[in-house]
């Protein structure tokens, strides 16, 4: 199986290769800015399976993934931060309170350099966050944390120490659930477990 992610996310890329399995990427420029115009709740759906898209025509045989992750609050889109005030108010509407984290993924099986088959598929992690008090928040900001992430928090790092709890796949948060991506590979009977002599 040639797996070939359409990401230049260095924790997908983390997550991905902590399984072992062998994959290659391929970054790509699709522009999310594009996606306006589309329901937040079809937001990530639509932005997965056209990262994946704009990836297939270099590719001549193996499976292309494509991947997005949207926060929500209150059905108010966060995005990744421009600068630090939005960052900042951004972590104060999430303070003491609950949101929702979207990844999709999007599965495009090519063949012979033609497109055989598409799959998508969505996870959603309810993430608790504590009170974040003004000391907080500025420390937070400090760490330089929150600029390329959706919802200007890395749960991974530092952010840690800003979330509660969570419902739901940690994995999700981070930007990549294995267990949907595995999911949806075993729909055309493929899986991320390798055998042992490759371990
Ligand atoms: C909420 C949250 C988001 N994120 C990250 C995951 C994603 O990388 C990023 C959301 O942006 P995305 O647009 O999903 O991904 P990306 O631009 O980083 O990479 P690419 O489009 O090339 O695949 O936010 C975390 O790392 N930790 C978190 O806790």
């Amino acid at each position: 199986m040639n797996l070939i992610l359409a990401s230049a996310s260095p924790r997908r890329k983390e997550l991905l290769a902590s399984l072992k399995v062998p994959f290659q990427i391929f970054p790509s420029d699709f522009d999310e800015s594009s996606a306006e115009h589309i329901a937040i709740n079809e937001r990530a759906a639509y932005l997965a399976l056209n990262k994946a898209k704009t990836i297939t025509p270099r590719v001549t045989e193996g499976i292309v993934i494509g991947a997005d992750t949207v926060v929500i609050l209150d059905d108010r889109l966060l995005g990744k931060p421009e600068t630090e005030a939005d960052a900042r108010q951004m972590l104060q509407v999430m303070s003491s309170r609950s949101h929702r984290v979207v990844t999709a993924l999007a599965l495009i099986e090519v063949k012979e350099g033609k497109i055989l088959s598409e799959l998508t598929g969505y996870e959603e992690t309810i993430v608790f966050f504590r009170e974040l008090n003004d000391e907080i928040i500025e420390w937070y900001l400090s760490t330089g944390e929150s600029y390329d992430k959706a919802g200007a928090y890395g749960i991974q790092g530092y952010g840690s120490l800003l979330v509660e709890r969570i419902e739901g796949d940690y994995y999700n948060v981070v930007g990549l659930p294995l267990l949907l991506l595995e999911r949806l590979l075993g729909t055309w009977n493929q899986s991320l477990r390798i055998q042992e002599s490759v371990r």
